[in-house]
């Protein structure tokens, strides 16, 4: 897979040391083009709000506590509908496909992309990649309007499907250009960030008028400069069914260890946040807070320490927590998946039998039940607050492209949305 990270930033600087960062527009490579007037204007649900339109030299601050000497510091452009935009609405061609593992709210995104165009700009050749990035050469696509898509959002997964590997830059942007394909959505998570982005270096070294939309997906909500990714809540939230079912059994038995295993490779956002709401969570364990099992301060000292004390105890786990320590005990682990991240080796399963070892060399009665409810939580429907969020979203990514602007993903910072260059998102 080609290193994406290769793209020039386009860094505006003003007084009192205040930074764009800035996203692509197709007229950086194509100058000439023709602008029109927002169809929005016109539209009777939308003209009669004061102020729709975002002004072209509006940006949000990447940091929001600052010292009252220090810079003004990073900004990005914010997000929404601009008075002037780069397609005429018969003129658009619009495709959407999603990669990478589920998130809750993948279907209220698609179905919310495909309303923005039709609705807001009148668009009518929208497409549905089927299957992730392989889909875009290697099978139909999917003719979708606002019909298709009317009741998608009350299910969970994509309509689309999803997958991981099949990245072929040449043959994804020979079949954009192929079938006169102008306005990508590409929704998914760090690896999907940079295979849009290579894809946007390829159809701007071709000089194509196409602009390439990411919106971030990623349950594990590892995407930092993002205040959150949607399908968080929901995960955090169905993560409360495993955890109190973990606290029944724990309670319910002598000695009883209620042990969950949530999502997050390389964070244990969903862990820790799934503790915090929960209130009987006794011990997490996150990738970011490394942990050691024997002697004083060790993990199984303080599982003791805690069934001696209350009879119970509940454990929620991230899956990238504790990994360092498996490898110690087992040979070094080398698999990939077909995406290239690193497949991680079972820490929940690991780490069950080291309690329960240790329980049985030092003859105390414990009874531990483990608890894996990731393709569960994963495939559910996104909540109330994700269903607005994913909206937001995926308008404003349509706004963006629409007004011409390419090569940026959708994200929120600072309670904003705003258009983030690919290079920062992942
Ligand atoms: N460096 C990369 N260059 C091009 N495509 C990539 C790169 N990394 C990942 N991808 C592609 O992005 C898609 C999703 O990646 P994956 O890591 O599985 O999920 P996610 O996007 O949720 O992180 C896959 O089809 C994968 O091949
Ligand atoms: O079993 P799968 O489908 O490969 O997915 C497992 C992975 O998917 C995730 O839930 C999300 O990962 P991505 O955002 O990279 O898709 C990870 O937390 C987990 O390791
Ligand atoms: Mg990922």
């Amino acid at each position: 897979m080609s290193s994406p990270k290769s793209i020039k930033p386009k860094i505006v600087n003003g007084p009192g040391g205040y930074i764009l960062q800035d996203v692509p527009h197709l007229i950086d490579y194509l100058p000439d083009l023709p602008t029109y007037p927002n169809p929005l204007q016109d539209n009777p649900a939308y003209s009669v709000v004061k102020q729709y339109f975002v002004d072209a030299d509006d940006s949000v601050p990447e940091k929001i506590v600052v010292h009252k000497d220090g810079p003004r510091g990073i900004h990005f452009r914010r997000a929404g509908p601009r008075q002037k935009v780069y397609f005429e609405s018969d003129e658009v061609h619009a495709c959407i496909v999603t990669c990478g593992g589920l998130c809750p709210g993948l279907n209220t995104v698609i179905r919310e992309i495909v309303s923005s165009l039709s609705y807001m700009y009148g668009v009518k050749k929208i497409l549905g990649i089927d299957g992730g990035y392989r889909g875009f050469y290697a099978k139909n696509t999917i003719p979708l309007n606002s019909k298709v898509v009317n009741d998608i959002h009350k299910r969970g997964g994509t309509v689309l499907g999803t997958s991981r590997g099949g990245h072929d830059t040449t043959k994804i942007v020979d079949s954009i250009q192929d079938r006169g394909i102008n306005q990508v959505y590409i929704i998914g998570g760090d690896g999907t960030q940079r295979g849009a982005s290579v894809i946007f270096e390829e159809i701007r070294r071709r000089g194509l008028k196409v602009a390439v939309v990411g919106i971030p997906k990623t349950i594990d909500n590892d995407i930092p400069v993002i205040d959150k990714s949607f399908g968080f809540d929901t995960a955090v939230e169905e993560a409360q069914r495993a955890i109190n079912a973990a606290h029944v059994e724990a309670e319910s038995n002598e000695n009883g260890i209620g042990f969950v295993k949530l999502m997050g490779r390389y964070s244990g956002f969903i862990a820790m946040y799934a503790t915090l709401a929960s209130r009987d969570v006794d011990c997490c364990l996150i990738p970011e807070s490394p942990f050691y099992l024997e002697g004083e301060g060790g993990l199984l000292e303080f599982i003791e320490k805690r069934l001696k004390e209350h009879g119970h105890m509940v454990i929620v786990l991230a899956e990238g927590a504790g990994q360092d320590l498996m490898s110690k005990s087992m040979e070094s682990n080398t698999l990939k998946d077909a995406s290239g991240n690193k497949l991680l080796k079972d820490v929940g399963l690991w780490l069950s039998q080291s309690i329960k070892d240790y329980f049985k060399k030092i003859q105390m009665v414990m009874n531990l039940k483990y608890i894996d409810p990731t393709y569960m939580i994963r495939a559910v429907p996104s909540n109330a607050s994700d269903n607005v969020y994913c909206t937001l979203l995926a308008q404003s990514a349509v706004h963006g492209a629409m007004a011409g602007y390419t090569g940026y993903t959708s994200g929120l910072v600072n309670g904003r949305q705003t258009y983030i260059p690919y290079y920062v998102s992942y």
